[in-house]
């Protein structure tokens, strides 16, 4: 085969007059000063659509009892998000019974945040398992990343195989919060809704989680609510900024 013929072929094969002729096009219709810009987006995005989809990910984050998992209820419900909470996933791990089950409750009543190997592997398997199971590409992770080591791996392990929409950030004064906690400590079960250990997990908030949302703040990612309203009020905010993060999800890939 000659080189033209060749040529010809890979040409035929890909696309490549049509996909031109269509970046082309839309450099033409917006009569663009910068012709080559346009035409570059117009095929990054043409490019992007064609790629198999990546699973859309929106982290939740807030201080204990703010409401993340009220909320996250309310968008699985209402717009078909799977909701993986990472202390929910450590806390079943915990039952396993084994030297990790018991590595993870100490951790948890003294409000302090497991290593992101464990947890990690946690949220990983939920995401693929949602993913094979049942198709699912829109995924709320509840409580994560909540330090900078969680952050970190999270980078190194998943990177860009996810799509990071946005970050939920439930703010709530402690005072709310503490009465909250107390309340739902007279049902919940939970080894760490008490006085003693609400305190623990306010200062790893402060010093651990907040850092982490700074970081999000810096990269436009971060959509702030008043967690202190009713739950009604705070899923008015919550619904419209997460049907806006999927109206983009869907129209960029
Ligand atoms: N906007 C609200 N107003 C009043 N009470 C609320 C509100 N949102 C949630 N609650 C109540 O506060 C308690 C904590 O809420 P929730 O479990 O959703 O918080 P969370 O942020 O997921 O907590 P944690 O991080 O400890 O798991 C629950 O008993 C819940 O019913
Ligand atoms: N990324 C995380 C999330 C949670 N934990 C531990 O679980 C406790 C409870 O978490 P909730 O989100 O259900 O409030 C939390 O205080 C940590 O001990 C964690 O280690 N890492």
């Amino acid at each position: 085969m000659s080189l033209a013929e060749d040529v010809n072929a890979y040409m035929h094969a890909h696309n490549i007059l049509e996909i031109t002729q269509a970046a082309i096009k839309s450099a033409v219709k917006q009569r663009s000063p910068t012709p080559a810009q346009v035409m570059a987006e117009h095929l990054l995005a043409a490019h992007r659509k064609s790629q198999p989809k990546r699973p859309l990910v929106a982290f939740v984050l807030g201080g204990p009892g703010a409401g993340k998992g009220t909320q996250c209820a309310k968008i699985v419900e209402s717009l078909g998000f799977v909701h993986l909470s990472a202390g929910d996933l450590l806390r079943e791990e915990r039952k396993s019974g084994s030297a990790q089950g018991a590595m993870i409750d100490e951790f948890i009543k003294e409000g302090k945040i497991v290593p992101v190997e464990v947890t990690i592997k946690l949220l990983l398997a939920a995401i693929e398992k949602a993913d094979r199971l049942h198709n699912s590409k829109l995924f709320l992770v509840d409580g994560f990343p909540r330090n900078t080591n969680n952050l970190a791996g999270w980078q190194k392990t998943v990177g860009d195989t996810l799509l990071l929409g946005g970050v939920l950030v439930y703010n709530v004064e402690e005072r709310i919060l503490e009465e909250r906690l107390l309340e739902r400590g007279k049902s919940s079960g939970r080894t760490d809704d008490n006085i003693e250990s609400i305190k623990k997990r306010f200062n790893t908030f402060k010093s651990e989680t907040t850092p982490v949302i700074e970081y999000y703040k810096c990269l436009d990612l971060v959509h702030e609510f008043d967690g202190a309203r009713s739950i009604d009020e705070v899923w008015t905010d919550t619904k419209s900024t997460v049907q806006a993060m999927v109206a983009k999800y869907e129209s960029e890939n």
